[in-house]
């Protein structure tokens, strides 16, 4: 079982940025303890602030691995490219946010992943990753 975490801009602040949005964890962290309680599988990790990284990646995984988890960030407010690459590739994806979107500014209430996302999961803190890898081991 393959799984691969991808996680878009500012992401990579986790633990720095807005604490009382997105909660003082690291996501290196974060991961390690996932990667611990899931020892059994493989959990990989990919996070880029540039789109077409983002789009390059899933294409990379997007044909062999048995489940992708998505957090593309504002990206996922804008980006038709990511949207289309979602739809295009064979591996499940779970559309993950940390925060939850329906309850903050307008511009976050659209998604152009959710459309062709397995599932979405929102407003659990980092935790909604944990409940992206059961809901694909399911
Ligand atoms: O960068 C982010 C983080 C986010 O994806 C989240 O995980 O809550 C929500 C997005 O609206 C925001 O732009």
């Amino acid at each position: 079982m393959k799984i691969c975490i991808i996680n878009g801009p500012n992401l990579n602040l986790l633990g720095k940025r807005e604490p009382e949005i997105y909660g003082s964890q690291t996501f290196k962290d974060y991961l390690k303890k996932l990667q611990g309680k899931y020892a059994n599988i493989e959990v990989s990790y990919f996070q880029s602030n540039i789109e077409g990284e983002l789009i390059d990646r899933l294409h990379e995984v997007g044909f062999s691995y048995d489940g992708i988890i998505l957090n593309a960030g504002a990206y996922t407010h804008t980006s038709i490219g990511l949207g289309d690459a979602v739809k295009g590739i064979k591996t499940p994806v779970v559309e993950v946010h940390v925060s939850n979107i329906m309850a903050r500014e307008d511009f976050r209430h659209i998604s152009y992943i959710s459309p062709n996302a397995k599932g979405c999961i929102f407003g659990f803190g980092l935790e909604g990753y944990d409940l992206a890898i059961e809901s694909l081991l399911k």
